[in-house]
């Protein structure tokens, strides 16, 4: 049984420490949000993202005057080998929200949190979120974090949820990064690759079949959303709580935004086929057969315009 933190909602408190350094320490640089982008000298090398995970931002991040406070935790009972499946039925299940600065992990957070309805049965401990949700008409209790700032051999979850910002590639390159040093540590987690932003639909910088096929590449499912928007997060929610309880998740190809059915997406050949199944018959074979029909209901649209 694990208590877990975030700092996620009450991230003021890591906010409100870190603009007291910010105010003491005026040369220490801004936190860089995921859709500004990062200058070439301050790209992340690999060595700097094994042994330094958190941020892109140099000069932020590990050093003892910016790193947030300490996460409390404690392991959940089920960690011991052999730990019994009807047990993991109920949870709780922590969920872990991994990513580059700026890339929604809080606002993902606070939708998974349910705390946009306020009927939804949430609590928070200032640290974490915690909240019972049915799957599969099933209960089960979920803690999800979004601020892991500290090495990540340490973090024990049961779902981590990899996510990027599909504004901002850099953002999608980090995650294989954090992908590859969670493989390193723990490689039996299942892990969820999430494209957030799917509403910037302009400065979408990331495709969803790119995302997908690298996803794929390592049997996760690719879910696409809207934190602001909270599309597709119940989607991501179910799917994690059906990975923590054990399932096999396998490849499901795009699920939220963009494929909400999931693994049953629909080929391309027969979206068309409907697509032009569903054509007013537009040439004139089509029109003699239809008996005119097509004219008539013109006609009578027409008729009707005239008499508005
Ligand atoms: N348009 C849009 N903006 C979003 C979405 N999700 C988050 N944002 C915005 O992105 C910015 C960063 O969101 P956060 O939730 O703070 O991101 P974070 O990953 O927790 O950031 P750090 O705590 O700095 O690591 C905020 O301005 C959010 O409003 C989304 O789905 N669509």
């Amino acid at each position: 049984m694990g208590v877990l933190v975030i700092l996620g909602r009450e991230k003021n408190v890591f906010s409100s420490s870190f603009n007291l350094h910010s105010m003491t320490l005026s040369s220490a640089p801004p936190v860089r949000r995921g859709s500004t982008p990062v200058p070439f000298k301050y790209q992340l090398r690999r060595e700097e993202a094994v042994n330094d995970d958190c941020d892109w931002t140099p000069g932020i991040g590990v050093t003892e005057a910016t790193s947030p406070p300490p996460v409390s935790f404690i392991p959940a009972q089920d960690e011991a080998a052999g730990a019994d499946v009807e047990e993991k039925q109920g949870g709780p299940f922590r969920i872990a929200l991994l990513g580059q600065n700026g890339v929604g992990k809080t606002s993902l957070a606070i939708a998974l949190a349910g705390e946009m309805d306020r009927t939804a049965s949430v609590d928070s401990d200032g640290e974490g979120y915690v909240r019972t949700v049915t799957v599969d008409n099933e209960e089960s209790t979920i803690f999800i974090f979004d601020n892991w700032r500290q090495d990540l051999s340490t973090l024990v979850c049961e779902v981590c949820v990899l996510v990027f910002s599909v504004t901002d590639r850099r953002s999608f390159h980090r995650t294989a990064q954090l992908r590859l040093l969670l493989r390193e540590n723990q490689p039996q987690t299942p892990i969820i690759l999430v494209g957030n932003k799917s509403d910037l639909v302009r400065s979408r910088e990331v495709s969803t079949a790119e995302a997908q096929s690298n996803a794929a590449l390592y049997e996760s499912p690719y879910v696409e959303l809207s934190a602001s928007l909270d599309h597709g997060t119940t989607e991501l929610l179910e799917l994690a709580v059906r990975a923590a309880r054990g399932e096999n998740l396998g490849s499901l190809g795009v699920v939220g935004a963009e494929g909400a059915t999931g693994g049953r997406r629909e080929s391309l050949s027969t979206r068309a086929k409907r697509f032009l199944s569903n054509l007013v018959p537009r040439y004139p074979r089509e029109k003699e057969r239809d008996g005119g029909k097509f004219f008539r209901q013109k006609s009578r649209s027409c008729h009707d315009l005239g008499a508005l």
